[in-house]
């Protein structure tokens, strides 16, 4: 996959199948917009990923989602949402962008897509001048679950509600953050649980402050483990958002390696405790928790 900043560094030379929007976590609705444009791809043909880089809070970092497109498509674009281009009349957007820039031969939008000055441009726009520039344009049906439209927001709730279920099942795979394993105050230690603190990027959504069962992932191997999203607010008051894992069966020494954890289950809200000793007692009880709920994983899938 190739990968830019900004449509006008566009250099493909073949024709192209695009799809557009702001794809925040590549849920299972972008999915089958992305199925479709792979769908497209041929020896003249190759798939882009258009996407608008809207500067705030997200489910996906940049990263993120280049690695995920990786494998699937032949371009991702990904285009900030300049004053330019928001002030772009839709007319001129199909034809100096999705015309002259991408040469496009298939666009691939869902039902309420929109864009240009005033959000003028639909899907009804691409196809009234479709066959002026000589592309086919498919309107993907809204993805849904359980009669609820599938989107990034309808994700973001469900996290603020701590229903990592939920997100999962929207996004088709588990929510999950990547960082590096920094040094924490050193106390886990000494309270009898060594943990390990990543931080996320600056507008990566954590879910609810709250503790978890995970996945971690550290040097290419998943463990189980179960983890405190938030603030830490019996031992600091700094206010700086992590995700500290304990982690099950792992002795070695994790600092300064990136790991990922995937958000498996939401056990219980982050809470303000007392006293050191009252921390220490919970976080015990959740790591019974976090033992639970993987050995009732386990018998469930027969291992
Ligand atoms: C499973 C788990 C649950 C936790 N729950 C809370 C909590 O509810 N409130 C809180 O202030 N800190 C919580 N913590 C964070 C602890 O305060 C922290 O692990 C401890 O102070 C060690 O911090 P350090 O890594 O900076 O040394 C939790 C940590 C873990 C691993
Ligand atoms: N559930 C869905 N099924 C099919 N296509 C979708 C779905 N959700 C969004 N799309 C389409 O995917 C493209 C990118 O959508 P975009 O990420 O901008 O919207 P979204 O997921 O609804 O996010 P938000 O909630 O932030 O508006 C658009 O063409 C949009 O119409």
């Amino acid at each position: 996959m190739k990968y830019i900043t900004g449509i006008e560094s566009y250099s493909g030379q073949k024709r192209s199948a695009v799809t557009l929007g702001k794809f925040d976590g590549l849920h299972l609705g972008h999915q089958k917009l992305i199925d479709k444009i792979r769908s497209y791809t041929s020896d003249e043909c190759e798939s882009i990923v258009c996407a608008f880089d809207m500067h705030r809070d997200s489910l996906m970092t940049g990263r993120e989602r280049r690695e995920h497109l990786e494998p699937k498509v032949d371009w991702l674009i990904d285009q900030p949402f300049t004053k330019a281009l928001r002030e772009m009349e839709a007319e001129e957007f199909i034809d100096r962008i999705l015309h002259k820039v991408l040469r496009a031969a298939h666009i691939v939008v869902g039902t309420d897509f929109s864009f240009g000055y005033g959000k003028r441009g639909n899907a009804a726009l691409l196809q009234k001048m479709a066959d002026q520039y000589g592309y086919t344009v498919d309107v993907i049906e809204k993805e849904r679950y359980l009669g609820t439209v599938i989107s990034s927001t309808y994700i973001k709730d469900a996290l603020a509600q701590g229903d990592v279920k939920l997100a999962e099942r929207l996004l088709g795979y588990p929510y999950e953050m990547t960082g590096i394993v920094r040094h924490g105050k050193q106390l886990g230690r000494t309270l009898g649980f060594p943990t390990m603190n990543i931080e996320p990027e600056k507008n990566k959504i954590l879910p609810r402050f709250g503790v978890y069962a995970c996945r971690v992932r550290i040097d290419g191997k998943w463990y189980d483990a179960v983890g405190n999203a938030g603030i830490k607010p019996t031992v600091t008051d700094e206010q700086r958002r992590l995700l500290e894992v304990y982690v099950y069966g792992y002795d070695g020494d994790a600092y300064g390696k990136e790991i990922t954890a995937q958000f498996c289950e939401f056990e219980r809200p982050e809470t303000k405790f007392g006293s050191v000793e009252e921390l220490k007692n919970n976080v015990m009880r959740d790591m019974r928790y976090g033992e639970r709920y993987f050995a009732a994983l386990r018998e469930k899938s027969g291992e």
